[in-house]
């Protein structure tokens, strides 16, 4: 969508609201896309598809069958990558491979494909595994063929019986070194693979994590390439048992499935190599770090950080313009009814949320630049990193889904009954944000890798072994209880600093106590296990805002957009300190009356935030069509639409539905 222009027509009080903007918000645009270049790119990206009649839905989907929405949104994904690959334009206009990342991993790609695009799989778990797992010449084989959409993949790897515990999968490859094939079976009914997206009806292909069997050993899990179903009658093989597992609370067109395999033979090759091998004669090479087979999880998890909160962009931007549109009640008895935005506790929930798309921006930015780091090093054969990358990915992963999650919900309850319709979008925001929360790790069992991570970099830094760089404050810092507290941005990230390696420091200290005590290591690990979650939050909280100070003062910004930055920073940090108080008044990290100030401060940064908070969503630059929500399009008509679509209720195509005959009638009239 092109920057806004006063010539666009939107209702009064939107109008009101975008006659003073204090800042730049295309350098907004820009910072949140990564550069002029990208927002461009982003921009003809939208215009080319959304321009497009195909993708238009005429029946709102909730008034399809599951049958006729998965085919609906199945037509629309093939008809997204037949464009990309057939049409030069768009070729030319934005080039192919990240093109289609764009794609499937925009606001775009949720536009295009409201409710769980059946294909996204493929592109983001089947492709990137094989890219990642795979030798050059199992790329070379494989990856023509699956970016053209000859055969489409999913990531099989979830068991009925397990998700979290994946040494716990019972799926298993068995190398016959006779044939030079592994033999794949599901023991029992719990080896059923369970929610993989796009296996029930859509893909052919699956990269399978199974326990590798050779010589009679088990060697643990490994990936494989496993043909689920003819290529050309697209038939399930024999010895492969696969279908769809059922409607869910959202994400209803994914084709989420289950699969079993009974004595169901593959070609060696088809092993994913890059890092452990088998040979022809079943010997196995172990690769330089067991965890390497889990590299696709680490690549997703940094992927769902930046999609957490680009669907919270989504939410902030509906129910703020929304809060700006709606007027109820009384502030001043007798005056007009305000706008609900102008009332303290509507900002309190809206404008946290459009910090946090910064906080969440920010840190992702780093995490991933990080995960590039890695994957060169890989590339020389150094696994350094991988620790350090693992735990920032799993506890950013956490971080951002929660906040994300839990953010959208306060959008759609900041809009009263309306947030509760479909058609403002809301609800389907939510299930697709909240169920990142479960998916490429449950974020307890996330937070407890975290924790893991924490307690031995701590133990480490007792014992003055260097640490990496998000753990490296961990070295005891106490707090001086009497020292007149620094209550700046950076004075604050010093108290978040003290406060979490103190908590880190009590409860490593706890552990040790329960060890001492005679505890088995793991029952001590499982008593400490609520705190040590907390710990492992309020360490990622503590990353986030240090990224968000850091990015607000060394980036080059001009000063309008520096100062909404550092006064969005500062609410984040206060917001979260104010929850959070106890942390940082029991070490001394803070005094009572410290926070006493920076309570007060929330309420003013509030009010200076508040004129500029339609300003600052609009500057997220959220297509409408990608908003798609009859409460937050960019022109503020609210009421005229939210009739327009209850219009489209089938139950309206006639004055009495046929029900009132078949039903009601007889009942109310049974006395007559
Ligand atoms: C191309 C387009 C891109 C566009 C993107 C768009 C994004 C939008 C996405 C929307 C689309 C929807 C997609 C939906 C995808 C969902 C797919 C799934 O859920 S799939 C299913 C997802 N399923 C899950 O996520 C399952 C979650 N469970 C797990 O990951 C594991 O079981 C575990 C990590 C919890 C434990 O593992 P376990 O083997 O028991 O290990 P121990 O605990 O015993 O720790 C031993 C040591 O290992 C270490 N270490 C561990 N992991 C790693 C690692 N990765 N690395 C390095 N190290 C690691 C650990 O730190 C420890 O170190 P130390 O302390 O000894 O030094
Ligand atoms: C929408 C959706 C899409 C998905 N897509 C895919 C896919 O494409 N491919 C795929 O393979 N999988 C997929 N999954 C599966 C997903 O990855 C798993 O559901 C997830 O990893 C959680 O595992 P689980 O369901 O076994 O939960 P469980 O581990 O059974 O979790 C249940 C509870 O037990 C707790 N718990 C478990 N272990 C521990 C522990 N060690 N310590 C403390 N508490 C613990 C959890 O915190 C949680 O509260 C998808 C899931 C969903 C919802």
């Amino acid at each position: 969508m092109a920057p806004p222009t006063s010539s666009r027509y939107c209702v009064p009080d939107l109008r009101k609201e975008r006659k003073n903007c204090s800042f730049n918000q295309e350098e907004i645009t820009n910072l949140l896309d990564g550069g002029p270049e990208q927002t461009d790119f982003r921009r003809k990206l939208e215009d080319y598809f959304l321009k497009d009649p195909e993708f238009l839905d005429p029946i709102p989907p909730e008034y399809l069958s599951h049958e006729d929405r998965y085919a609906n949104e199945l037509r629309k994904a093939c008809y997204m990558i037949r464009k990309f690959n057939e049409d030069e334009e768009v070729q030319q206009v934005v080039g192919e491979m990240e093109g289609i990342r764009r794609l499937i991993g925009s606001g775009l790609g949720v536009a295009l494909t409201k409710d769980g695009n059946p294909l996204a799989l493929h592109y983001v778990m089947f492709l990137p595994s094989i890219m990642g797992q795979g030798t050059i010449d199992q790329q070379a084989e494989w990856m023509g063929r699956a970016w053209a959409g000859e055969i489409i993949g999913t990531y099989a790897q979830t068991e009925l019986g397990h998700g979290t515990f994946l040494r716990g999968l019972e799926t298993t490859a068995t190398y016959d070194p006779s044939t030079q094939e592994f033999i794949l079976n599901s023991p029992s009914i719990t080896a059923a693979k369970w929610w993989p997206g796009g296996l029930g009806k859509t893909a052919n292909y699956a990269v399978v994590m199974a326990q590798l069997y050779t010589k009679d050993v088990c060697r643990g899990i490994h990936p494989f390439i496993v043909q689920l179903r003819d290529e050309d009658t697209h038939q399930s093989m024999p010895g492969v048992i696969v279908g769809e597992i059922g409607p869910r609370l959202g994400m209803n067109t994914n084709d989420n499935g289950f699969l079993l395999f009974k004595n169901y033979r593959i070609p060696r090759k088809n092993m994913l190599m890059k890092y452990s091998q088998v040979l022809e004669d079943g010997t196995y090479v172990k690769p330089p770090n067991e965890k390497l087979a889990y590299g696709t999880m680490v690549f997703v998890r940094v992927a769902i950080c930046f999609d957490a909160y680009r669907q919270l962009q989504r939410a902030v931007t509906i129910a703020t313009r929304y809060a700006a549109v709606r007027h109820q009640s009384e502030l001043v008895p007798g005056a007009p009814e305000p706008q609900i935005l102008d009332y303290q506790t509507q900002q309190y929930k809206l404008i946290p949320q459009i910090a946090t798309i910064f906080a969440i921006h920010f840190a992702s930015q780093h995490v991933w630049d990080t995960y590039q780091q890695l994957t060169g090093e890989l590339h020389e054969g150094s696994v350094e990193l991988l620790p350090e990358v693992h735990a920032l990915s799993c506890g950013l992963k956490a971080l951002s889904s929660n906040d994300a999650g839990f953010g959208v919900e306060i959008c759609r309850l900041a809009c009263g009954g309306h947030g509760y319709l479909a058609s403002s979008n809301l609800p389907r925001i939510y299930t697709s944000t909240t169920a990142a929360i479960t998916y490429e790790g449950e974020n307890t069992v996330m937070w407890l890798q975290v924790a893991r991570y924490l307690v031995k970099s701590f133990r480490e830094a007792s014992q003055g072994q260097p640490l990496h760089k998000s753990v490296s404050y961990l070295v005891a810092q106490p707090a001086s209880t009497h020292a007149k507290k620094d209550l700046s941005n950076r004075g604050l990230v010093e108290a978040y600093k003290s406060a979490v390696s103190s908590m880190v420091a009590e409860n490593a200290g706890r552990l040790q106590q329960y060890c001492d005590k005679g505890e088995k290591f793991e029952h001590a690990w499982n008593n400490c296990s609520v705190l040590l979650t907390q710990c492992a939050e309020a360490h990622i909280r503590f990353f986030t805002c240090d990224m968000f100070v850091h990015n607000v003062e060394t980036l080059e910004l001009s000063d309008g957009v520096r100062s909404i930055l550092r006064r969005l920073c500062r609410l984040y940090m206060i917001y979260h300190i104010t929850l959070n108080q106890g942390l940082f008044l029991r070490n001394g990290a803070l005094a009572a009356s410290d926070i006493s100030i920076l309570e007060g401060e929330l309420s003013v940064l509030l009010a200076s935030l508040r004129p500029d908070a339609v300003n600052l969503v609009d500057a997220f630059d959220v297509h409408d069509r990608v908003l798609d929500s009859t409460l937050g399009n960019w022109d503020g008509n609210v009421y005229e639409r939210m009739y327009e679509e209850a219009m489209k209720s089938p139950l309206n195509k006639t004055d009495v539905p046929q029900a009132y005959y078949k039903y009601l009638r007889p009942l109310m009239k049974s006395n007559l």
